[in-house]
């Protein structure tokens, strides 16, 4: 690694001049196939919207649609201390929130990073005996002379689950590569409560937040313009306030207490958009990685934009190109031929290189996949990724002008979380413009325009003690929390 001196050089985006006539034309090949034009994201903006009312409906449809129970919004004068947790696709974060009570917040947090055999653990008790350990070390830490109540916590549980009360979460399916047995169709709140208290935690299990929901609501706890939480991380979602009247699914189940002009946020889960095949642009690379997933023919636009996937559908082009005979001839391959050897980080490192010769991509493919890349092939792979990169940031914000759309939006922040928001390189700037793309505005400055996507400030674990906060207080008035009789 050359270093330049304290400010990070810009990245830059090479010239071709040397490239090679057959790499040329396999460039040209990748433009084609990944580019998403215009038109192409006008109209699965168009396809989004019917599938949300359609998940909105009794029938249902492949965009869950899940009603959250969250039906307030936050004043921002929410109190007091709160415990949240966040199971995200790769780290677990147990944060203490002391909610000010003036739109303020102090938070406290530790990370425990996932161990990746849990991901497919047989046995579930280990994944949820796992956050119960991480959160008795941490209450240890925080409260070392004990609590006199037990202290009322919010799960951001970032999987689909529905619920018919919100303090309880039945996993629909596992997504982000989770694969473990008798946990769909079971209550992962009481999952949790069960390794609490065997292990003798003082702590309730108040609310089962969704990452995004969490999102949504701490944003909204800080910034009264905000619109939507979305996250691009391990995964794709995104989550709302709809109006009860419109959630045709919950008609009848509801207590007066919850009238049909409340407001209810509603946690998207769209990564499955489009299982059907009916709009997505897919590439031979991404009905590969369908085809050799755990579950095929789910989560199709997370397969496309997610973190989870970028790197391996880069991988997948690398392997295809070698192959091929194209690339990498007389190396060994055996780390290039591991399935999700590569995470997002990956092509971030690459387009983040600054070096017209991509020094930087040389010692990256070397470190991690033990290839020496000519010039002439890590140009190649700079344009792979950046096209890929686009591509998920393109069709990322179709979601987001859907809702805006459906909702009627017309200004607004969307406040968005997650690793390949925040660290990908251009991945804000690609997301601004493909909405600008779609809704046709004027050229500006990214924070110009109407409607912006801005870094959600800390998210979840704030959202999840606010949440927390505004059912106990909906349950100290006797108010429902769930469907009638839940
Ligand atoms: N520098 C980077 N640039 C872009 N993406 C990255 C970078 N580092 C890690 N990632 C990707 O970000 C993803 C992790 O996202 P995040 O840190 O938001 O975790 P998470 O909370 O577990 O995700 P989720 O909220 O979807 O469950 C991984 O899939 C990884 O490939």
């Amino acid at each position: 690694m050359v270093h330049l001196g304290p400010k990070k050089p810009p990245a830059r985006k090479g010239s071709m001049a040397d490239v090679p006539k057959e790499f040329l034309e396999k460039i040209a090949e990748l433009e084609k196939e990944f580019s998403v034009s215009t038109e192409q994201l006008k109209a699965i903006t168009k396809h989004f919207i019917s599938e949300l009312d359609k998940g909105l409906s009794k029938q249902g449809g492949n965009i869950p649609m899940i009603p959250t129970w969250v039906v307030d919004y936050p004043t921002g004068k929410e109190s007091g201390d709160y415990l949240a947790i966040d199971l995200g696709g790769t780290n677990l974060r147990v944060v203490l929130v002391k909610l000010g009570g003036d739109r303020t917040f102090d938070t406290t947090q530790s990370k425990y990073k996932l161990p990746s055999a849990l991901r497919t653990t047989k046995n579930p008790d280990e994944l949820f005996g796992f956050i119960a350990d991480s959160l008795k070390s941490f209450v240890d830490e925080q409260f070392p002379e004990g609590v006199s109540a037990a202290l009322p916590l919010g799960f951001t549980f970032s999987f689909p689950a529905s619920q018919t009360k919100i303090n309880q979460g039945i996993l629909q399916r596992w997504t982000k590569g989770f694969d473990i047995p008798n946990v769909e169709g079971h209550d992962v709140v009481e999952l949790l409560q069960k390794q609490l208290k065997t292990r003798n935690i003082p702590i309730e299990v108040v609310a089962l937040v969704n990452d995004t929901t969490g999102t949504l609501v701490a944003s909204l706890y800080t910034d009264g313009e905000t619109k939507m939480g979305v996250i691009f991380g391990t995964g794709v979602n995104g989550a709302y306030y709809e109006q009860v009247s419109d959630i045709s699914k919950l008609e009848g189940k509801l207590a007066d207490d919850i009238p049909s002009s409340f407001p209810m946020a509603i946690n998207c889960e769209y990564g499955s958009f489009d299982n059907e095949n009916a709009v997505l642009p897919r590439t031979k690379y991404d009905l590969q990685i369908d085809a050799e997933s755990p579950r095929p023919n789910q989560q199709a636009y997370e397969k496309m934009s997610s973190g989870y996937y970028l790197g391996e559908v880069i991988r997948l082009v690398l392997v295809d190109y070698h192959k091929q005979g194209l690339i990498f001839k007389d190396q060994d391959v055996t780390k290039l031929n591991t399935p999700y050897i590569m995470d997002t980080s990956f092509p971030a490192r690459v387009e983040e290189d600054p070096f017209e010769n991509l020094e930087n991509t040389d010692e990256l493919l070397q470190k991690e996949l033990g290839i020496n890349a000519t010039v002439q092939e890590r140009k190649l792979i700079r344009r792979l990724c950046e096209l890929v990169g686009l591509r998920a940031a393109r069709l990322g914000v179709c979601a987001i002008s859907a809702i805006c759309q459906k909702r009627g939006y017309e200004a607004g922040h969307i406040a968005a979380d997650g690793s390949v928001f925040k660290l990908y390189p251009g991945f804000q700037e690609n997301a601004a413009e493909a909405l600008r793309d779609i809704y046709g505005w004027t050229p500006a400055k990214k924070e110009d325009y109407p409607i912006t996507i801005i870094a959600a400030e800390d998210g979840s674990g704030v959202g999840a003690a606010v949440i927390a906060a505004l059912t106990q207080k909906r349950l100290a008035a006797g108010k429902s929390v769930g469907v009638i009789g839940a």
